[in-house]
């Protein structure tokens, strides 16, 4: 697999606050890759600079061979962020209708497109519903629609399964596996273990920094732990890993 995400030397600050320091990775094309930390520890802020949302204060991020932030390799990106950024008074018909036309999805597609994303997350039945009568959780699922609508090359899910129940999280990570057996490469910020199970590598954010990257085995094996959780408090103690 070719590298198809590139970080070199990223560094954040926010005021007198560093948030991120010294982040270099690579991640190969067609990987679920896992951003694993807990809360603040920074996983938002990476894949923010990672898209071009944020430009961070020293570094580069090229992607696909692009140094970001690129509007051509923009167009190739499905951002699900951790708020939903949806229309309350539309509908969710119309709302996948809006944003597949800010994307680009040619007309005659448009509808087959909608139907297809509804029914990944599972909202066919809800698709004439007004967003302000859906719960929290078929938000979330709306929002994980938008994301897939244009069929990027790259998907990037902040925390995508909060609020959502156990079954419907079981099937979002099935359809995350399809999309990666088509090709397509999802990042994944997550603090939840088993989740990150389910990743094919990992980078450990803890404090701003990386503090082991691998696949879960690998981490298991070089901490000599059972559980990742148990991994992620060994490469907390100071040990910085590349395994
Ligand atoms: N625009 C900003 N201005 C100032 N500080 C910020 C800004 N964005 C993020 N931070 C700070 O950067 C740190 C990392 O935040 P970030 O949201 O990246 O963490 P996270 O790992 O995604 O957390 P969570 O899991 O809770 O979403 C936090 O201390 C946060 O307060």
């Amino acid at each position: 697999m070719s590298s198809f995400i590139n970080l070199k030397g990223i560094q954040q600050s926010f005021d007198d606050e560093t948030v991120l320091e010294n982040i270099d990775l690579t991640i190969p094309e067609g990987q679920l890759f896992g951003l694993l930390g807990p809360s603040g520890s920074g996983k938002t802020t990476l894949v923010k600079i990672m898209i071009g949302l944020l430009n961070p204060t020293s570094g580069a991020v090229l992607i696909d061979g692009k140094q970001m932030p690129s509007l051509k390799a923009m167009q190739h990106i499905g951002y699900m962020a951790q708020s939903d950024a949806l229309y309350d008074e539309l509908t969710a018909k119309q709302n996948l209708d809006f944003f597949a036309c800010i994307y680009g999805v040619p007309k005659k597609k448009r509808k087959e497109q909608i139907s297809q994303v509804a029914k990944v997350v599972n909202l066919t039945e809800h698709l004439d519903k007004r967003l302000e009568h859906y719960s929290g959780g078929m938000k979330r699922r709306m929002s994980l629609a938008v994301a897939l609508l244009h069929e990027p090359k790259l998907l990037i899910l902040d925390e995508p399964t909060v609020g959502i129940d156990p079954v419907l999280r079981a099937s979002i990570w099935r359809d995350l596996k399809e999309l990666q057996k088509q090709g397509t490469t999802i990042i994944v910020t997550t603090h939840v273990m088993d989740e990150a199970e389910k990743c094919d590598s990992l980078a450990l954010l803890r404090d701003g920094y990386i503090i082991a990257h691998g696949s879960p085995d690998e981490l298991k094996e070089k901490s000599e732990t059972e559980t990742l959780e148990a991994a992620f408090l060994y490469f907390g103690e100071g040990k910085q890993v590349e395994v």
